[in-house]
């Protein structure tokens, strides 16, 4: 796709779904550790999301980033918010700090 489209996929992507993880590979197939920790994160949470995988297009992997103005892959949005890739995740898991954010959103299982 063109550089145009990437940040109109991404934008449209983001604004219509909770929680979005650009990442390389899928959530059942994720093909870097990064993006498998997240992956691991969000699924022992129990929150539903949507996968994008940034390998499948070079334009939207570099629109990510331009995007977010953040160089790596993986990336998660919750609510539009960016909140960051693997190591904040990892802390924010670690610390309670994803699950209340998730929590008091609404976005976790009752
Ligand atoms: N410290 C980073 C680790 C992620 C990372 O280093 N990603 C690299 C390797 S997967 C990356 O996206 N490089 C640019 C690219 O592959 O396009 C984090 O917290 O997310
Ligand atoms: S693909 Fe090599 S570190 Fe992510």
């Amino acid at each position: 796709m063109s550089d145009t489209d990437a940040q109109t996929f991404i934008d449209q992507t983001i604004k219509g779904n909770d929680v979005v993880l650009f990442m390389k590979g899928s959530p059942e197939q994720p093909r870097c550790g990064f993006s498998s920790l997240v992956v691991q994160v969000l699924d022992h949470l129990g929150v539903e999301y949507v996968g994008v995988d940034v390998l499948q297009d070079d334009e939207l992997r570099d629109g990510i980033k331009v995007y977010s103005d953040w160089p790596t892959i993986p990336q998660l949005y919750i609510k539009t918010e960016f909140i960051g890739g693997a190591d904040i995740v990892r802390e924010m898991f670690q610390s309670g700090e994803l699950k209340t954010a998730l929590s008091e959103k609404g976005l976790l299982p009752t």
